[in-house]
C-alpha cells in the first residue's frame, strides 16, 4: 500500500454511503410512518439510537412521522396511583380516571421526551395527540366475548377506549413540508366529546393509511413474527397472516400489530414491516440495506 493508498476501513464507510444512494433517490419525499412501541424505548442510548435515525431520514428527504406508545409506563404509573388495570384482547380497558392518567403518561411524559431526543440529534419534532388540529375523531371501540358457559357472544365494555373513525392529516403534511417532525400520541376525541386512549399501532396504522405512507415501520421488541420454532418469518402476506392466526402461532400483542399492518397494506401502504427496536438503528438497516431486518408484510 502507498502513502496514497485508501484506508480499507474508510474505504468500506464509504461504500456503505454510496450503497445507500439508489435507496435515497427512490425514497426523497416519500412519507414514512414510525410506530415506536412503548418496549422499545427503554434503553436510554437506543433512543438516542431511534432520535438518530428520524432526523437521518428528514436529512435525507424522507418525511418521517413518528407515533409512540408507552402501555408499560401507563401501567406503572397506575400501579404507583393505586389504580386496577385490565386488558381484554389486548386494549387495556380505560375508565374516566384511567383516560386521564393515559393521556398524562402518553401525551405529556412520553411525547415530550421524544420530542427531547429528536431535539437533542438535531431534528426539530413537533409533539402533538390525535385531539391536535383534529388530526384523529375516534369511536368507543365495541368488543363482545364468547361465554362458553351460556354459548353466546357478550358484549364486553372497554370504557374509553377509541379507534379511528376519521383522519385529517392536513395538520401532518403542513408540518411535515415545513420541516418539521410530528410526533403523535394516541389519544384523541370522540364526537361526543370524551377524550378516547387509543392502542398506538392502530393509530398509527389509521395515520400510516391516511397519509398514504410508503412505508410503515413497528418498532417492537421481538425480531418480527416468530413461527411455531421461534424463527423469524421474514416475509408475510394476508393470507398467510391469517392462517398464522387461526392456528395460533400469532397471538396477543402481535395480533393488533399484524391486523394494523394488513389493513395498512390494505388502504395503499406499499409496505409494513415489524421491526426489533432492540437493536441499535434496525430501521436504518431496513431501509438503506438489502439485509432487511424484521418481518415485511406486502399485498
Ligand atoms: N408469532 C409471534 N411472533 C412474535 N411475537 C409474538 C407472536 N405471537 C405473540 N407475540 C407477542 O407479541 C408481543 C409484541 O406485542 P406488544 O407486547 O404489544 O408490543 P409493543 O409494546 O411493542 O406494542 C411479543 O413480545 C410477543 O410476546
Ligand atoms: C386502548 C389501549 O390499550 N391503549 C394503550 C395505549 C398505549 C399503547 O398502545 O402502547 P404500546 O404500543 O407501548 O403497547 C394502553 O393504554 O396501553
Amino acid at each position: 500500500m502507498t502513502d496514497h493508498a485508501p484506508d480499507p476501513a474508510m474505504l468500506a464507510k464509504a461504500e456503505t454511503l454510496t450503497d445507500a444512494l439508489p435507496y435515497m433517490q427512490r425514497y426523497k419525499g416519500k412519507t414514512f410512518v414510525v410506530k415506536y412501541g412503548g418496549h422499545a424505548m427503554g434503553d436510554p442510548e437506543l433512543a438516542r439510537d431511534f432520535a438518530e435515525d428520524i432526523v437521518l431520514l428528514k436529512a435525507v428527504g424522507i418525511n418521517p412521522v413518528v407515533v409512540h406508545g408507552g402501555g408499560p409506563q401507563i401501567g406503572q404509573m397506575l400501579k404507583r396511583l393505586g389504580v386496577e388495570s385490565q386488558f381484554v384482547g389486548g386494549l387495556r380497558v380505560t375508565d374516566a380516571e384511567t383516560a386521564r392518567i393515559a393521556e398524562m403518561v402518553l401525551a405529556g411524559s412520553i411525547n415530550k421526551e421524544i420530542v427531547s431526543w429528536i431535539g437533542a440529534a438535531g431534528g426539530k419534532a413537533i409533539g402533538i395527540s390525535g385531539k391536535d388540529s383534529g388530526l384523529v375523531t375516534a369511536k368507543k371501540v365495541q368488543r363482545s366475548e364468547a361465554d362458553p358457559l351460556q354459548g353466546i357472544e357478550r358484549h364486553v365494555d372497554l370504557g374509553f377506549v377509541g379507534e379511528p373513525v376519521a383522519v385529517d392529516a392536513s395538520v401532518l403534511t403542513t408540518l411535515s413540508g415545513q420541516g418539521f417532525i410530528p410526533v403523535i400520541a394516541p389519544i384523541a376525541l370522540g364526537k361526543d366529546g370524551h377524550t378516547y386512549n387509543i392502542n398506538a399501532d392502530t393509530m398509527a396504522g389509521a395515520i400510516a393509511a391516511a397519509l398514504g405512507a410508503s412505508r410503515f415501520f413497528l418498532l417492537t421488541d421481538v425480531p418480527g413474527v416468530l413461527d411455531k420454532d421461534k424463527q423469524l418469518l421474514t416475509d408475510l402476506d394476508p393470507g398467510r397472516i391469517l392462517a398464522l392466526k387461526a392456528d395460533g402461532t400469532i397471538s396477543g400483542g402481535m395480533i393488533p400489530k399484524v391486523e394494523t399492518c394488513v389493513a395498512a397494506v390494505d388502504a395503499g401502504v406499499d409496505a409494513a414491516v415489524i421491526l426489533d427496536g432492540r437493536i441499535p438503528h434496525a430501521m436504518l438497516l431496513e431501509i438503506f440495506t438489502t439485509q432487511g431486518a424484521g418481518t415485511l408484510v406486502h399485498r
